[in-house]
């Protein structure tokens, strides 16, 4: 069985709204195996911050379990909170100091010695600006003085909520490298976005909820889907007629501008060759690779939230509708 780092089990939290209560998080089974980087994916609202602080402590669940490396939370997150790092919210660091000194104070708080602080620098790629000011860090450097404070203690498990927010291209490829290079060294990486192609390039897994519930998780390649190929573009004649043909042999059909747009296909030559035995010649046929986004933005449209279960690991999981509450002025 998968050594686990994070693991939730029908964990709930609704926060007072008006008119009602409004879903935070909805039974959500969350697991996180240990090493690598996890993806933690959904809409913005799906429930990923309010799942973030609770298991961090800041927030209490209302019924469900957590787990941090086998220890329940909170009951005994004190034994276990020494080997998590994490960024909720923007740390605050002084200005006028270097990143050196801001993080020579923080060792100082949590008794690490200074020599580390050299060391975490270097694992974010700061090593040669370590004696600038603060100030005049650019974003993505602030982003990664933050991800280096929480290394001090060298902790097993690093969770980061939207790491990458306000980052331009070249942050956001900074703090992936260097999320990807703390994975590299061991620890476990859980990592919530809304932007998913920045996700799909360094996670190794992957948990997508929409509606502070599991809809998906798993490997990103099951996850997406082992073939690959959701759809096939295909380009004939008469697109009516080769329609009817295909639908006929229990493919999914649907018009696309002047294009056949085909799912539920997993050999593309299969609908050359439906066609060809009705006469019909295809001109393009272009195979389409999934890729997370479309998988998320599938899993997560209000249609696929009313989809039956269709089971767990790699798969896509048990999703119910959740009545909207209103919003609190
Ligand atoms: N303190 C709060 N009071 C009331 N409602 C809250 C509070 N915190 C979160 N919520 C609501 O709970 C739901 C989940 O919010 P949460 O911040 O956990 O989602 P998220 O996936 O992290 O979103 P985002 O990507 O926008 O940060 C949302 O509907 C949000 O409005």
């Amino acid at each position: 069985m998968t050594e686990l780092a994070i693991d939730t089990t029908a964990l709930r939290r609704t926060y007072r709204a008006r008119g009602g209560r409004r879903v935070g998080v909805e039974g959500l089974d969350l697991r996180v195996p240990v090493g690598g980087v996890h993806g933690f994916l959904g809409p913005n609202g799906s429930g990923k911050t309010t799942t973030i602080r609770m298991l961090l402590g800041l927030v209490r669940a209302e019924s469900g379990s957590m787990r941090i490396f086998g220890h329940e939370v909170p009951d005994e997150l004190p034994d276990v909170i020494g080997r998590v790092g994490a960024i909720v919210e923007s740390p605050k660091f002084f200005p006028t100091f270097t990143g050196w000194r801001n993080l020579e104070l923080l060792a100082a708080g949590i008794g690490t010695p200074k020599a580390r602080v050299g060391e975490v620098l270097d694992a974010t790629g700061l090593g040669d600006r370590g004696k600038d000011r603060y100030k005049g860090y650019s974003l993505g450097m602030k982003q990664r003085l933050a991800i280096a404070a929480t290394l001090l203690k060298s902790p097993d498990l690093l969770i980061f909520d939207e790491p990458t927010n306000g980052l331009d291209p070249a942050g956001i490829h900074e703090i992936r490298q260097t999320m990807r290079r703390l994975a590299d060294e061991g620890r476990t990486v859980l990592v919530s976005s809304h932007i998913l192609a920045e996700v799909e390039q360094i996670a190794d897994t992957v948990s997508i909820i929409g509606a502070g519930r599991l809809l998906a998780e798993g490997p990103v390649t099951d996850v997406i889907g082992d073939s690959g190929i959701t759809a096939v573009r295909v380009g004939v004649p008469d697109p009516e007629s080769a329609a009817a043909v295909l639908s006929g042999d229990g493919l999914r059909v649907r018009p696309d501008g002047p294009y056949l747009r085909v799912r539920g296909v997993d050999d593309p030559a299969r609908i050359t060759e439906l066609l060809a035995h009705r006469g019909i010649y295809v001109h393009e046929l272009v195979p389409e690779r999934a890729d997370l986004e479309s998988v998320f933005l599938e899993l997560t449209s209000a249609t696929s939230l009313a989809q039956p279960p269709r089971g767990r690991r790699g798969r896509h999981a048990p999703a119910e509708p959740v009545e909207p509450a209103a919003e609190v002025s």
